[in-house]
């Protein structure tokens, strides 16, 4: 299923609170995908340094392992809470159930994060005095798809909705939606709502939808205990007789602004005409409160749904699948961007895939993208170009149109080649040139080009600034070469992005929490410094803390992100090799072709060992090369004790990310991966 991109929603509010003050953060991944804006900046966050403890339940010790390797950290199962210091900060710990129940509620809150983990096999509900008195708590089954979920409930907080977690990658709104506005939860108990809404966030839910009418104090505790989920307040009028331009409509949204980080009103009307009355409303509360929480409001009914193609902040889909539609007059995505495609508001555009007759042999995209569109029900075209690789690279030329919708050029381009005698690209932004995120300005190399809309755009629209009649984008015709006739719009500007490093983290991190990086070293193998930039960017956004490289001299932007020591010297690879686990390699990333598979399977084996050895941490190992090859290094690797993972890993990252990044939608990996002929895992 593909569904719009999720906003982030860190904004002050309008009570004056900068959100979210983050208190429960253990790990959280702070690459968040923006709609309509391209987040620049890349370190993840450190999250929660508590010492993690794990409640187990019985013959349940293996759980405290997988946390302690998705954690990439050693584990030891303690007595009880009361013998645990803060020294053994670096250790994951467990404490069996039955001693948890005893020593749980007197711990250490400050040194100490406790997470209830409990197999749903050995039956439901868990035992509810640990739920209570735990931080979090984590459900899970043995699936094949198990240790992933606890990456991502790591990664976000420490908790998840174990069913739904295990069928999607997008993230989770959790409700408690009561009788008076169209659900089943009664209304005369809102410790309830206290009750279930707080286990949400125990569990790790990314947003939690508080309903605006329940009691100040009740709002106000979730919100203080919010742990690091969002929090969504919700207001429902079924009446039919609210009116947006009242002032009960303003004081409802003011009221909302309280304890929320997104602020959601749904009313049913009566008159077509009230759907004016709420853009107008839209746009008033954004001039009065700048700085209040992105604001989601629809119109429900049949009269309302024109709403739901304005609204441009999570606004409620349905999907075909789906038995029914959750609330009258619920539209899926693809409606919505049909119906905005056939209102001028989503205009045609050409979307390429630019390559060199060598990356051919690889996966076609265009079925891909084409199938992408269509279920989405954007308008535009995809098609793949090649581009020369010798004299001067014609890009442009691709871009230079008036309904150009972005690129991605694989492989990589380096800024410099691309600005080298483009006077198309240096006059974007009147004479400044294309905007660079961070990751372009570090790594140097350019993978993605994506329009960025001009001022007279409407604000959130897909990212396009052409003009608004599809009909006038027909007249253009597209072919395998580029039209000139129109060219790029003056009023637009394009972004410089690079989606590869973005790709290789997601693949660094689908099974391990992002702290296991923290701080660790890094071996990296490239024959230059270009090939090898896009996994030193990843490993800086990681805060690796050393890294040793080989084959390339480190880019001098990238090489004050950590220490860096080439391997130059037999003795050099021994000291690395000596060092304990703290110290020496956690990580190997190889961007050597396939005709070095041998060289590289030989470091891999200098420094792996066999799983358990020193420690019960087990290393990673990333394999870029792409093509036949004489033996495998991920193979190797794994005999080894190493996680290892593959260029079509990356590559399935990387293509979600570059969806993302060219039509704001979130494409899910796994869907990637299957539609790329492989098997997910
Ligand atoms: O808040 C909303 C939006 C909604 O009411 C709609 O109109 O699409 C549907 C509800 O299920 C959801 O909780």
């Amino acid at each position: 299923m593909l569904t719009q991109v999720p906003m982030p929603v860190h904004r002050p509010n309008t009570n004056g609170n900068v959100t979210p003050n983050v208190s429960m953060d253990l790990d959280s991944k702070a690459v968040t995908p923006t709609a309509g804006g391209v987040k620049t900046s890349s370190r993840l966050r450190r999250g929660d340094t508590r010492t993690a403890v794990i409640v187990y339940g019985p013959g349940q010790e293996k759980i405290v392992s997988t946390f302690a390797d998705v954690l990439g950290k050693p584990f030891r199962l303690a007595d009880n809470f009361q013998g645990i210091v803060t020294a053994e900060q670096e250790i994951v710990l467990g404490v069996s159930a039955e001693s948890a129940r005893v020593s749980v509620a007197t711990r250490d809150r400050k040194a100490m994060v406790a997470i209830h983990a409990h197999n749903v096999d050995l039956g439901m509900p868990p035992d509810t005095y640990l739920s209570a008195h735990c931080d979090y708590e984590f459900l899970y089954t043995e699936t094949l798809f198990f240790r992933r979920d606890l990456a991502r409930f790591i990664s976000f907080t420490l908790g998840q909705i174990m069913l739904l977690r295990q069928r999607t990658e997008l993230p989770i709104i959790y409700t408690t939606r009561c009788t008076r506005e169209n659900g089943r939860f009664p209304m005369d108990n809102p410790e309830l709502f206290y009750e279930y809404l707080y286990r949400a966030i125990q569990w790790g839910v990314e947003y939690i939808d508080v309903e605006v009418w329940l009691p100040e104090e009740i709002r106000q505790k979730l919100y203080e205990n919010r742990g690091n989920s969002h929090i969504m307040s919700a207001f429902h009028d079924f009446s039919g007789n609210f009116k947006w331009p009242s002032a009960y409509a303003q004081s409802v949204f003011v009221e909302s602004c309280k304890y929320a980080h997104i602020v959601k009103m749904i009313t049913v009307i009566n008159d077509h005409n009230d759907n004016f009355e709420l853009e107008y409303f839209r746009s008033k509360i954004r001039a009065e409160y700048p700085t209040s929480p992105p604001f989601s409001a629809v119109n429900m009914g049949e009269t309302g749904q024109i709403s739901r193609t304005f609204n441009k902040v999570f606004t409620p889909i349905t999907h075909p699948l789906l038995p029914i539609i959750a609330a009258p007059g619920q539209m899926s995505a693809a409606e919505i961007n049909a119906a905005l495609a056939s209102l001028g508001q989503l205009p045609k555009s050409n979307i390429y895939g630019i390559i060199t007759s060598s990356s051919r042999i690889q996966v076609p995209h265009a079925p891909f993208y084409e199938k992408c569109f269509n279920e989405l029900g954007l308008p535009h075209h995809f098609a793949v170009v090649e581009r020369q690789t010798k004299g001067p690279l014609s890009i442009e030329a691709w871009c230079n149109q008036r309904s150009f919708g972005g690129a991605y050029l694989n492989p990589a381009v380096s800024f410099t080649s691309l600005m080298h005698h483009s006077t198309f690209f240096s006059k974007l932004n009147n004479g400044t040139g294309p905007t660079l995120t961070e990751a372009v300005h570090m790594i140097g190399m350019v993978d993605t080009i994506v329009v960025q809309s001009g001022p007279t755009s409407s604000p959130g629209s897909a990212p396009s600034s052409m003009p608004s009649s599809p009909n006038r984008r027909n007249e253009s015709s597209f072919g395998p070469t580029p039209n000139n006739t129109y060219g790029f719009p003056a009023s637009s500007s394009l972004l410089f992005d690079n989606a590869s490093w973005r790709g290789i983290v997601s693949t660094l991190t689908r099974d391990l929490a992002p702290s296991a990086y923290f701080g660790r070293t890094a071996v990296v193998l490239a024959s230059n410094a270009d090939d090898a930039a896009s996994a030193l960017y990843a490993l800086k956004a990681l805060r690796v803390g050393k890294v040793y490289t080989v084959g390339f001299k480190t880019p001098p932007a990238l090489a004050r992100s950590f220490e860096v020591e080439p391997f130059n010297s037999l003795e050099s690879l021994q000291r690395a090799r000596a060092m304990g686990d703290d110290a020496g390699p956690f990580v190997l990333v190889s961007a050597l072709g396939p005709e070095k598979s041998s060289l590289v399977g030989m470091l891999v084996r200098l420094f792996g060992g066999a799983r358990g050895s020193s420690s019960q941490i087990r290393k990673v190992f990333l394999d870029l090369a792409d093509g036949p090859r004489k033996g495998d290094p991920g193979a190797i690797a794994e005999q080894c004790g190493f996680a290892a993972y593959g260029v079509a890993d990356t590559t399935a990252f990387t293509t979600a990310e570059t969806v993302r990044l060219l039509v704001g939608q979130n494409v899910p990996y796994s869907f990637v991966r299957l539609t790329s002929g492989k098997g997910m895992f």
